[in-house]
């Protein structure tokens, strides 16, 4: 097969990637589809299960129940005891660090995947070659990994990944040891092998950025299971979880239904809103940085505006834009924010520590369904 038939072959092919994996003594449930040709960007905050979810699908962890399975071919079931071991799964992993043979040189990193399944050492060699090129690295092919740069290296363990043509990348945080002027480049290179070739992929990041460059689709872990699912844009533009929340920049407030349009915080602030969340339901209200006015004073005829209450934290300059931020809210979740211009700032004569009120329009304020119990039932 060409590479053309082959990647159409990948999209349009079998079942994509299943995983419903459950291991107790990390307290992680994991529950998950991914349809062929799709990336996935698992977001989370440390600790809630991201890398663990890699390591069940490459076949570096067992889980306690359950099943994992890859274009249709089930690569683990504790149910019947096939377990396919990580080598045979077809799966590449791409980590932070490159993790290149040391006393290999770069062509010869790059054609040990295909020398392993028994290509001959030519063919091995114009595999390499090949990639090499795909990467824009073909003039590093005799070079050792010690004689490379942070995003060399990157690009030639991504070449080295695809010569082992696996039908799943599992991707790490690839840009995260980066410096930032090599990071974009390589976020480049692999939105093009991700999308041009649509790959099946599932990317670990805590940045926005690659799950906005280079995902279809985005699921948030917390504590070991996914809070939030659904495409990039759905989980940015409406997020349920604090995490997410952070992660698009907007300010969540958790509160109750109190009646259509309003809710109550348990600190008894009250927001009004516009949204479909029923009266005496959990909800979750959001608004944007940008919408919020700053005052001194509480304004006289507020409605149909919110008025909060809010103790200055601290003031991060952003151009020519300030960020305000409250301290955090009595249930302990993080404080509201509000993007003021730099002559408000100094016009109001904003500082920590200083008691304001931030002004939110009820058009501006989204009121949302909270998220359903965090913990998916699983039925295996
Ligand atoms: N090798 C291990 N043995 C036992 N428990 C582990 C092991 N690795 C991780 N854990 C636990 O499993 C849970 C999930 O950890 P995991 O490393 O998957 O999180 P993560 O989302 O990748 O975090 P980070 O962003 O910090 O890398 C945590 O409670 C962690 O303490």
């Amino acid at each position: 097969m060409n590479r053309a038939a082959e990647t159409t072959a990948r999209a349009t092919g079998r079942d994509g990637l299943r995983v419903h994996a459950r291991l107790d003594h990390r307290d992680v449930d994991l529950d998950l589809d991914l349809e062929p040709g799709q990336v996935l960007a698992v977001l989370g905050p440390n600790g809630a299960g991201k890398s663990t979810l890699l390591s069940l699908i490459a076949g570096l962890v067992r889980p306690d129940r359950g099943r994992v399975e890859l274009e249709g071919r089930v690569l683990t079931d504790t149910a019947s005891g096939e377990f396919v071991p990580a080598h045979a799964r077809g799966v590449a992993m791409l980590s932070q660090q490159a993790l290149l043979f040391p006393h290999l040189s770069v062509a010869e990193n790059v054609a040990f995947a295909p020398r392993s399944r028994g290509e001959t050492r030519s063919a091995a060699r114009g595999i390499a070659e090949q990639w090499l090129r795909e990467v824009e690295a073909d003039e590093l092919a005799s070079r050792r990994p010690t004689q490379l740069s942070g995003g060399q290296a990157q690009r030639v363990a991504i070449a080295r990944a695809l010569a082992a043509d696996p039908r799943l990348l599992l991707l790490d945080e690839p840009m995260a040891a980066l410096d930032v002027g090599s990071a974009p480049a390589v976020r480049r290179l692999l939105r093009r092998i991700l999308r041009e070739e649509q790959r099946t992929a599932v990317l670990v990041t805590h940045d926005l950025l690659d799950a906005l460059a280079l995902a279809d689709r985005v699921i948030v872990l917390e504590s070991g299971r996914i809070v939030e699912r659904g495409s990039v844009r759905e989980v940015l533009t409406s997020p349920r979880s604090a995490f997410a929340a952070r992660m698009a920049g907007v300010n969540l407030v958790s509160g109750t239904i109190e009646e259509p349009g309003i809710l109550r915080t348990s600190w008894s602030t009250t927001l009004s809103g516009i949204g479909e969340a029923a009266v005496g339901s959990d909800a979750v209200a959001l608004f944007r940085p940008g919408a919020v006015a700053v005052h001194l004073e509480p304004p006289p005829h507020a409605s149909p505006r919110n008025v909060i209450a809010v103790t200055i934290a601290e003031l991060d300059v952003h151009g020519a834009t300030v960020r305000v931020r409250g301290v955090d809210h009595p249930d302990g979740s993080t404080g509201p924010a509000a993007d003021v211009t730099a002559a408000a700032v100094a016009d109001l004569d904003l500082a920590p520590g200083q008691h304001v009120y931030f002004v939110v329009k009820t058009q501006e304020m989204e009121l949302h369904p909270a998220l359903a119990p965090t913990a998916r039932p699983t039925d295996i």
